[in-house]
């Protein structure tokens, strides 16, 4: 088990956001989050990383602070970057919980193979600052990944991300599951999260509506209760293409 969530519940300004969400999730596995805006998913990710207070337990906010870092990593929904660092300084930082913080020759494997793996080479050198929001984003997903740990808890990571990137995003977090690690990522867009990710869970009003396959998961009943929305779904090669109307 990478990480398991027992009856969280959360109150953000005297308003209950989660309630009772309890989750567990394996190795190997790519979960897509998806609920509509406000529905807690952000809170959720939060919570389980324990940066906000809740009832209920995370496995990982119970963790010291140096082993959680090395346990999960986070791409916030925010991608301020607060310093005018290059972007190799930038995925460095992922490197500051082991052993070397960042200036060993393990921590450069790990900082070379982030910013090759994101196709970050022609901008390493580059003020972070000074690229596009969707460069900017790259950087931050490359400094996650750099962190090298078993879980990647990732909020709205392909948002601002062009078409060829948000497949790049979404095929490289599919191969990270192949390999064993575990990536819990919020995605608005339901076709990609039913073409890439193995399990949804959907979030609805701080409730977990549904946990499961795409299929039992993006069932119409579900999505007009979660979203009131219908969807057309059309089966290509490629996976579901999914058209909500
Ligand atoms: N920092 C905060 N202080 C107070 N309330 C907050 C804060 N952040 C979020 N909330 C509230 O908590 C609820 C859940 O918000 P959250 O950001 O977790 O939803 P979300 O599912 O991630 O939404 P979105 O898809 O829009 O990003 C919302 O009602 C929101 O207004």
């Amino acid at each position: 088990m990478v990480l398991r969530l027992s009856g969280l519940s959360v109150t953000r300004r005297n308003r209950p956001v989660l309630h009772g969400v309890s989750l567990s999730l394996n190795p190997g596995e790519f979960v897509g989050l998806i609920g509509p805006n406000g529905a807690g998913k952000s809170s959720l990710m939060e919570t389980a990383l324990g940066l906000i207070p809740c009832t209920g337990t995370s496995s990982l906010a119970t963790m010291p602070p140096a082993q959680r870092a090395r346990h999960a990593a986070y791409l916030p929904q925010s991608r301020d970057i607060a310093w005018p660092v290059s972007v190799e300084d930038l995925v460095a930082l992922g490197r500051i919980p082991w052993p070397g913080g960042g200036r060993g020759g393990l921590d450069r494997i790990a900082i070379d193979a982030a910013i090759a793996r994101m196709g970050l080479e022609p901008y390493r050198k580059r003020t972070a600052q000074r690229l596009s929001g969707g460069e900017q984003n790259r950087a931050l997903i490359a400094r996650a990944l750099a962190q090298d740990t078993p879980l990647l808890i990732a909020d709205e990571p392909i948002a601002g991300l062009d078409p060829a990137q948000q497949l790049a995003c979404l095929r490289l977090f599919r191969e990270l599951a192949a390999e064993g690690r575990t990536v819990l990522a919020s995605i608005h867009d339901l076709g990609l999260a039913a073409r890439f990710c193995s399990r949804l869970v959907l979030l609805a009003e701080g409730h977990v509506l549904a946990d499961g396959s795409v299929d039992a998961v993006l069932r119409d009943d579900l999505l007009a209760r979660a979203f009131g929305i219908t969807v057309r779904r059309v089966d290509t090669p490629d996976g579901p293409a999914i058209l909500p109307v």
